[in-house]
């Protein structure tokens, strides 16, 4: 069980629950020095020397962020590193102490923007990060943050302070402060929702495979390739063949477009996204002799320069 501690009170409970379970020797630790912050080396050394009382192996992971919108980029260096780690170190899986509060922080700030399914599922339980041999797992979505630092406080240990955990300049500063000061709101119960909604996205996402398999056909021809799609189910799922089928063309349609070419395209009138044009028709199917609704899916045809 490899377990990223960053020395916070979430990560170290987290470290503290794993041993618990697990006792030492299955348990792995990993802090990754970002090098943003004067303290960080110290931190890390402080996780380690935490980890060598408990008899856990710990490695310190250093990474060099580039330059950009630095919280992005350090956590994609994070999550390289802690990747190459998985491979190197042989650990069975990666966790990490994402909990109930994030997820609520998380739903909030995606509802505000409107967002789909997909996105409300929020932080995912389990994720495939792309270029890992291995899965990531964040077993404390349902813990409140509250649970977790009296977990930390009952073992005696003083964790380290963040202090972009609290710097307004980032929504998600925000947010948090925003729903501290909310008695009504039960962070818990919004990431039971989130629950919810990822396995109604789980579901989404499974009957859009078999769509996939069962109702596109290639139909390509001198003109390139192309695809025919028989629309037969709820929009939901169409929206995610749709964007399949563009991403086989070599483009990216957002869902509200993809959405906005399946009312089109039901209602018989043809669509254009992402350099696709997609033709609306209906065909007789033998022997049923049902009609059903097939759209043909190619690339534009590059506009006329006059
Ligand atoms: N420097 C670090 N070293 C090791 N693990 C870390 C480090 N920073 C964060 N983590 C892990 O990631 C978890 C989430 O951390 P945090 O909420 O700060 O990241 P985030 O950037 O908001 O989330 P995400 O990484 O999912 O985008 C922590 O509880 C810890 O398990």
């Amino acid at each position: 069980m490899g377990v990223a501690v960053s020395g916070g009170p979430d990560s170290l409970a987290l470290l503290l629950l794993a041993y618990s379970v697990r006792g030492n020797e299955n348990v792995a630790a990993a802090t990754v020095d970002h090098g943003l912050r004067p303290e960080s080396a110290h931190e890390a050394e402080f996780v380690a020397d935490l980890c060598a009382e408990l008899g856990v192996e710990h490695q310190t992971l250093k990474v060099e962020v580039s330059d950009g919108n630095l919280q992005s980029n350090a956590r994609s260096a994070r999550y390289m590193a802690l990747g190459q780690w998985h491979d190197a170190a042989r650990v069975g899986a990666v966790m990490t102490a994402h909990h109930a509060d994030d997820q609520a922080e998380t739903l909030l700030m995606r509802l505000n923007r409107g967002s789909g399914v997909p996105g409300l599922a929020g932080i995912r339980s389990t994720t495939e990060i792309p270029g890992w041999g291995g899965t990531l797992f964040r077993p404390l979505l349902r813990w409140s943050k509250a649970e977790l630092e009296s977990v930390v406080a009952q073992a005696g240990i003083d964790p380290v302070c963040d202090p972009s955990n609290t710097d307004e300049q980032f929504d998600r500063a925000r947010v948090r402060r925003f729903l501290a000061e909310q008695d009504w709101i039960d962070s818990q119960a919004l990431a039971t929702s989130a629950t919810h909604l990822e396995d109604a996205w789980r579901a989404i996402e499974w009957f859009a495979a078999e769509d996939w398999e069962t109702h596109v056909v290639p139909d390509s021809d001198e003109q390139g390739r192309a695809f025919r799609y028989f629309a037969n189910v709820p929009r939901a799922i169409a929206i995610e063949t749709i964007c399949r089928i563009i991403a086989e063309l070599g483009g990216t349609a957002s869902r509200s477009d993809a959405g906005a070419a399946f009312d089109r395209l039901w209602n018989g009138a043809n669509a254009s996204l992402a350099g696709v044009l997609a033709v609306a028709g209906t065909e007789k199917i033998e022997p049923t002799g049902v009609t059903m609704r097939v759209w043909r899916f190619s690339p534009e045809p590059p506009r006329k320069t006059t």
